[in-house]
């Protein structure tokens, strides 16, 4: 109720174009508005909170520290209160009608600078206070200062360059706001289009929030909290309502930082891999909060693309509500926390994985797809990456997998590399002729079978000093085994090799014995030093270039084995049959390499082989 005129003011000049352009929005998410009014409820609660601590003397000290929305859909009101520190008439005066507020600040000048003249930028920025004339006819506050001897005021406007003040009696301890809704905005009087915005925005402000007398905010910020003081089904709970899951979370990373930004971050890891599962790529969804509102559901940079299938709450005090995507400062911060976040989670990794190792690796069989994909893309971080990877190798069981650090500790003293094969599965590699001479000579070497898994040897290049090697690349040297009884003797073999390279002509630059078969009769290398046979597979089922190139291999042929010995003696007797028998011993050697592209042929020559059998 009013006891004296209202006194009429001018706005700012500032605060007059701020709120032109605020008024005569097209800025589709209006809903903001909620969200900035509710945000300064609870600071003005925060600052009441604190006030309480040190003042004796307070206004209204009874109230609750609690803020109540109310919705009239019949009026086509909205309003907001709260019964924080409220406004003097000067505060009023200061508070609302200068541009002391640094969001829209920013706001004017990035709209004075952008070529964009519409008013996207208010999303970006958030005005604050203002938002609310993106949908009101009239704002009404209605508020009254914690201080005992000051008297309630209501602050009016319209929006259109000035607004009034004028005391009002019976006025409760803090802020009212109350909003007339224009027409086309009638959907904010809605108590269920409120419901949703203050869950999605609001949902873990400290103080109690009522919507037309519910309670709408009932989790609590837990990542607030101390981690000591939280059981395990607070945890869940609070996953499930966040990440709006319903399996339980695998792994949690709950922790925080004071420098060089102060953070408080929440992190779940979920039961299931849904990517792997066949469902569509990942979106971010760790939010980004300030102070317990929020500030973007899915920001995008704030951890980098391989950890898209982390959820959970970063929370920082010194990021602005209105953090915005434009400006540098901004994007220095969200920076500056993808750093400080993404270090911290895989440090947490290599913990797990040292203290609870089989939680770690059923953890990596799910996610270990993304360790991979951020090994093979982000530079930044690919050594600490290349610690939690594992692998399959022919020292591990069937599904038991192998750190590189531990491989290392295993080599020994005479090997320089670290050996991989890549293949299909566990039994083809086993079968195939490449390992043989590894093991013949204790030689691990890791299994890869995955396509990501190319890309990331070729990104790490080494680990601990040790240089990553294909074992079927061309240039592997490996040291003498003693020659078994019954070999074909040295000039023997130089004179198969030959015979061979000339019967086999262009489809092979090279043939010689080889040093790492055991039992194989040959084996094919590839002789592009810069296309493994995987990456030809790949190139292939993409139909690329490069895969069509005409393919020439290294042949090495293993002079102990029974059918080399037998092409030996039939190769001067029936050179014809030898023929034959020679290129089906280079088409199986292409198959086990993968490289053989076309069978036809290779089916024709195998029943000419088989009539003379
Ligand atoms: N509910 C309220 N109770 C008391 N003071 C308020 C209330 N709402 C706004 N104010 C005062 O008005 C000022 C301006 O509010 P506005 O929303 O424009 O900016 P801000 O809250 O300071 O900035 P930001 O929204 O970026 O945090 C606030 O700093 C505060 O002093």
């Amino acid at each position: 109720m009013s006891t004296t005129a209202p006194q009429k003011f001018e706005f700012q000049a500032e605060i007059a174009q701020l709120l032109d352009i605020v008024t005569h929005s097209l800025y589709t998410e209006k809903e903001i508005f909620v969200r900035e009014l509710v945000s300064n409820a609870s600071d003005a609660l925060e600052k009441l909170r604190h006030l309480q601590l040190t003042e004796k003397e307070i206004y209204d000290d009874t109230l609750t520290l609690e803020i109540n929305v109310t919705t009239d859909d019949k009026a086509k009101t909205i309003t907001i209160q709260d019964f924080g520190i409220g406004m003097t008439r000067q505060e009023l005066v200061e508070n609302l009608g200068t541009i002391a507020h640094s969001g829209s600040k920013a706001f004017l000048k990035a709209l004075a600078e952008s070529e964009q003249k519409n008013t996207s930028l208010i999303g970006q920025f958030g005005v604050g206070f203002y938002s609310a004339f993106m949908v009101a006819k009239s704002v009404k506050v209605y508020t009254h200062s914690w201080r005992k001897d000051e008297t309630g005021q209501l602050w009016t406007s319209e929006g259109a360059g000035n607004y009034s003040i004028e005391e009002s009696s019976g006025e409760r301890r803090g802020a009212k706001i109350v909003i007339e809704l224009k027409d086309e905005c009638s959907e904010f009087s809605q108590d269920w289009r409120i419901k949703e915005i203050l869950e999605r925005y609001s949902a873990f402000v400290s103080f109690p929030i009522n919507l037309n007398g519910k309670r709408v905010n009932t989790v609590q910020a837990l990542w607030l909290r101390n981690k000591n003081e939280i059981k395990d089904e607070e945890y869940t709970e609070f996953y499930k309502f966040q990440a709006h899951a319903f399996d339980e979370p695998r792994l949690r990373l709950h922790f925080s930082a004071d420098a060089p930004l102060a953070i408080n971050a929440l992190l779940f890891v979920p039961k299931e891999n849904t990517e792997k599962l066949g469902f569509s790529r990942l979106e971010p969804s760790v939010a980004l909060y300030c102070r317990k509102v929020m500030i973007d559901a899915k920001p995008k940079h704030l951890l980098p693309e391989w950890l898209r299938f982390l959820k959970g709450v970063v929370d920082s005090e010194d990021l602005p509500l209105n953090i915005s995507r434009e400006t540098m400062q901004d994007k220095a911060l969200i920076e500056k926390l993808n750093k400080v976040i993404t270090k911290r989670f895989l440090k947490f990794l290599e913990d797990e994985a040292k203290n609870r190792v089989d939680a770690y690796n059923e953890f990596y069989a799910e996610f270990g797809f993304f360790l991979k994909e951020g090994a093979a893309v982000d530079f930044t971080h690919k050594d600490q990456l290349a610690k939690l990877l594992r692998f399959e190798s022919s020292l591990t069981e069937k599904g038991k997998t192998t750190s590189l650090a531990d491989y290392v500790t295993r080599m020994g003293s005479e090997q320089k590399e670290i050996y991989y094969l890549f293949g299909p599965n566990r039994a083809a590699i086993e079968s195939g002729p490449y390992l043989e001479g590894f093991k013949a000579r204790n030689l691990e070497v890791l299994f890869c079978y995955e396509s990501v898994d190319e890309y990331v040897m070729n990104s790490l290049r080494e680990f601990d000093g040790k240089k990553l090697t294909a074992a079927d690349h061309a240039d592997v040297k490996l040291s003498d085994l003693p020659k078994p009884e019954g070999a074909l003797s040295e000039d023997d073999t130089k004179k198969l090799t030959s015979w061979l390279k000339d019967t086999l002509g262009e489809r092979v630059a090279e043939v010689k014995a080889s040093d790492r078969l055991v039992d194989s009769p040959a084996l094919a290398l590839n002789a592009d030093k810069f296309m493994s046979p995987h990456m030809r597979r790949m190139m292939k089922a993409l139909n690329k270039d490069g895969a069509e190139s005409p393919l020439r291999v290294n042949l090495e042929i293993n002079p102990r084995s029974a059918v080399i010995k037998r092409l030996f003696e039939t190769h001067t007797a029936a050179p014809d049959k030898a023929k034959l028998v020679a290129e089906q011993i280079l088409d199986n050697a292409l198959i086990s390499a993968g490289l053989l592209d076309d069978a036809t042929a290779m089916v024709a020559r195998l029943y000419k082989i088989l009539e003379t059998a």
